[in-house]
């Protein structure tokens, strides 16, 4: 079975198009003020009613507050709250508690250790998303720096949550991606673009033909 895909860090509803059409299986927001992808409240609920259904809804937040959350999740109709800071397993199960919708928990990961933390969170979230560490530079984000980690570490892994492989994944290397890792789901963002935050047509058809029928 081909993996999921997830394209992340739309902004506009013809990339969302591009993508649904393409055969993404989730598209995702990033509410994070920081990021050349950031969704403001006010685009976010012009967005809603332009938005393609099929493809389950992603908002992507970096230790959020509830106010925060409850805004996006009414303003996109989210299925999916993904956690992409320092939260702990206690903030995503109050998480799901509160809204009732699907939390993805990212994990940075180095080493064969950070992939073992997933643990950590079974009971607390319904997904995971193995991105690479962030640079230690003081412009990088939490995520979304087209950085990748070595994906033979996921190789092999027993986890025992849907995941996702992410960080630095683009149309070229992501057939070998997903052979080194066995990945079930992709995330990718910076690799799709053209520039940071805008999103290339060209890229995201090619990246979801190249995911979907790996050679
Ligand atoms: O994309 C962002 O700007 C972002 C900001 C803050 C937290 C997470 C973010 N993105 C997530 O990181 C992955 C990997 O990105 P990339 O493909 O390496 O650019 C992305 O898909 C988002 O889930």
């Amino acid at each position: 079975m081909p993996p999921r895909v997830k394209i992340c860090g739309l902004k506009r509803p013809e990339d969302a198009l591009t993508a649904a059409r393409a055969g993404a299986d989730y598209l995702g927001f990033v509410f994070f003020e920081r990021s050349p992808r950031h969704l403001t409240m006010t685009d976010a609920v012009r967005l809603r009613d332009r938005l393609p259904h099929g493809p389950e809804r992603v908002g992507v937040f970096v230790d959020p507050d509830f106010a925060l959350l409850s805004a996006a999740v009414d303003a996109l109709d989210l299925d999916w709250i993904q956690l992409h800071g320092d939260e702990t397993p206690k903030f995503a199960s109050l998480v799901r508690a509160r809204f009732g919708l699907n939390v993805i928990k990212a994990l940075p990961v180095a080493t064969v250790a950070d992939v073992a933390d997933a643990r950590r969170w079974y009971g607390h979230a319904d997904a995971l998303l193995f991105d690479a560490k962030p640079p230690a530079t003081p412009d990088a984000l939490p995520g979304g720096n087209a950085v990748s980690f070595p994906w033979e570490l996921m190789k092999g892994q027993d986890i025992a949550l849907p995941w996702f492989l992410a960080g630095g994944l683009t149309p070229d290397n992501v057939a070998e991606a997903i052979r080194a890792s066995n990945a079930p789901a992709l995330d990718i963002s910076s690799g799709v673009e053209s520039a940071p935050g805008e999103k290339s047509a060209e890229k995201i058809e090619a990246f979801l033909k190249a995911a979907k029928s790996p050679i």
